[in-house]
């Protein structure tokens, strides 16, 4: 008899963990750095697949609730978000496995290109354009990043960027990044509502990524300079924002400032900025 008129039993397919990957299928290759967590190697998945694996520092995040969340976080697929493989959670340190982007951060690439893309607007808006584009789609599944900077993200071939780490906040065990009082937590890129109750939405995403934006158009610099945080914090509740970066047109500026809206309900959603951006580009370029 035909496949299609035989019935599917319910369990197909999900006999093995599909987000489990089996560490004799990783070869892994040269450091690409180390973050908070541990060390990131370059690696290959079941021969050919590139991938990153990231090898999780014991006591730096709740494994358990992580290994849970992956199975969600695997179903989260879009051309801007960086695609989660799966885990190896059968031992430990667990590796996390991801595609590979080849460039690595953007601020890296921010900083190390800046004298090529400085004058570039369009490729800087389109830069901004790919990041809106995995937000609206994370927004869509109510899914909230919770530490969008542009150190999170990654850039691939062909001036691809796409979001990471989408999430993983959450499971980071360390008090200094968690709490807002903490010399870690990212302070430049929170809103009103975070510094004072850490209350996450896609509307704090959306004013991280109005920060992001900023990053785009500067290069890389540092928001704010050399501010302390307890200086940005006043002056985010005082309503101060970031200023226009030179080299930045003044309708990409408007768009900016729409996410630094005060509160949540000031600020246009994912979906709505990545209309405006697109009429912007038509416009300006
Ligand atoms: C010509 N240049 C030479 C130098 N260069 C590189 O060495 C280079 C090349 C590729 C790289 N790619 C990736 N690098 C990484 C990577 C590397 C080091 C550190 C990290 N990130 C972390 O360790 C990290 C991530 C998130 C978090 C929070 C707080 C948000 C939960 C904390 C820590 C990621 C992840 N990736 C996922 C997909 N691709 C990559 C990274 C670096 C870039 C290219």
């Amino acid at each position: 008899s035909s496949p299609c008129d035989r019935p599917v039993p319910p369990t197909a397919g999900l006999s093995h963990d599909k987000w489990e990957i089996h560490p004799m299928e990783l070869m892994l290759l040269e450091e690409l750095g180390s973050g908070q967590f541990g060390v990131v190697r370059r690696g290959k998945w079941r021969g050919s697949i590139d991938t990153a694996v990231k090898m999780m520092k014991e006591g730096t995040m709740s494994e358990d609730d992580f290994i849970e969340e992956a199975k969600v976080m695997t179903k989260l697929q879009h051309p801007n978000l960086v695609q989660l493989y799966g885990v190896c959670s059968k031992h430990r340190p667990i590796y996390i496995v991801t595609e590979y982007m080849k460039h690595g951060s953007l601020l890296n690439y921010l900083r190390r290109h800046e004298n090529s893309l400085i004058g570039n607007m369009g490729l800087l808006l389109d830069m901004c354009i790919q990041v809106s584009k995995g937000m609206a789609y994370l927004e869509r599944h109510n899914y909230i990043h919770r530490d969008l900077a542009a150190r999170n993200c990654l850039v691939g071939s062909e001036n691809v960027v796409k979001v990471a780490d989408f999430g993983l906040a959450r499971y980071v065990l360390d008090d200094q990044y968690t709490s807002s009082g903490g010399t870690k937590f990212p302070i430049k890129w929170a809103p009103p509502e975070v510094l004072n109750y850490t209350r996450f939405s896609s509307k704090s995403d959306v004013w991280a990524y109005g920060v992001l934006m900023w990053e785009i158009f500067t290069c890389g610099k540092m928001p704010y300079g050399r501010l302390k945080n307890t200086e940005v914090v006043e002056r985010v509740q005082r309503g101060i924002i970031l200023e226009k970066p030179k080299s930045c047109a003044k309708e990409i500026y408007d768009v900016m400032k729409n996410c630094w809206g005060h509160g949540p309900e000031d600020r246009p959603s994912f979906k709505v900025l990545k209309d405006q951006l697109a009429l912007v580009a038509q416009t300006l370029t």
